[in-house]
């Protein structure tokens, strides 16, 4: 069932726009091991940060969960009393294939934090309070002109004792560094087995619906969003996880 990420391996006349497909779906564990550099690390610790977070009786959501990677760390991880989690994705088989792996893991483990896997748009969703959001490499597939409004109502419906996690790939102002970290992604994916073929295509099918910022940009935003502390916790290459304070 988990299948290694040929995807872009072939020459394709026209590379359309990337979208979270059934065909993605099948190699997606595969496709975001080998493509994000400190993946395992951050998914995990995102769910060491939420436990010293998470308030008793309160919802946590994780936006844009795709298979439920963050999902499972957080359902591991958070102790506190009467947590539910709110796992959401707007693509229908990722929605899917998350719910069957969380059934999974409910077989292996005693004492997960109930969780619910919802198809929905985190655009149009209405919102409930939160002591804990996670958006892992999700902010950055919502168009730059909603990014603000999103944040605004995640800090809007967020406890005061909480946090929002937010990871995203980064660029960079400075030519050079940009150009550095790079080509370090770049020998990154050829040392996970990726061809130069399957780099270019994929970057081609990405660049029009994933468009990301600098480290100054997010935090700008989510100051103007009424965050109050903005922490890089974790950076590796240009792919970064953030700590905003509400
Ligand atoms: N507007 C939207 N509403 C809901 N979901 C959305 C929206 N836009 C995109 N998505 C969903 O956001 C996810 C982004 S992947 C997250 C990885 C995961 N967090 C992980 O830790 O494994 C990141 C990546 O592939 O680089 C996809 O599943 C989209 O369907
Ligand atoms: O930045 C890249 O080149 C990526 O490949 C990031 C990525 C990972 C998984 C799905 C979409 C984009």
């Amino acid at each position: 069932m988990k299948e290694s990420d040929n995807i872009f391996a072939k020459p394709l006349e026209k590379v359309p726009d990337f979208v979270f497909n059934e065909d993605v779906v099948n190699v997606f564990p595969d496709m975001i091991k080998r493509s994000v550099p400190g993946y395992p690390t951050i998914v995990e610790n995102i769910g060491v940060i939420a436990a010293q977070y998470a308030q008793p009786n309160s919802l946590v959501y994780d936006l844009g969960c795709s298979l439920g990677a963050v999902t499972q760390a957080l359902r591991r991880h958070i102790k506190q009393p009467n947590c539910q989690i709110l796992a959401v994705d707007n693509s229908a088989p990722m929605v899917k294939r998350c719910q069957e792996y969380l059934t999974a893991q409910d077989a292996m483990y005693q004492e997960l934090t109930p969780t619910q896997v919802v198809e929905a748009d985190i655009i149009t969703m209405p919102w409930q309070r939160a002591s804990v959001v996670t958006m892992n490499f999700t902010l950055q597939f919502i168009s730059p002109e909603q990014r603000l409004a999103v944040l605004t109502a995640i800090h809007q419906h967020l406890d005061p004792q909480g946090v929002l996690l937010l990871s995203e790939k980064l660029r960079f102002d400075d030519e050079k560094e940009q150009q550095t970290l790079n080509e370090l992604h770049l020998a990154f994916k050829r040392a996970n087995g990726y061809s130069e073929l399957e780099i270019a295509q994929k970057r081609t099918a990405i660049e029009n619906v994933m468009k990301i910022d600098t480290f100054a940009i997010h935090q700008e935003r989510l100051l103007k969003a009424g965050f109050s502390k903005v922490t890089l916790w974790f950076q590796c290459l240009n792919f970064a996880s953030m700590i905003a304070l509400p």
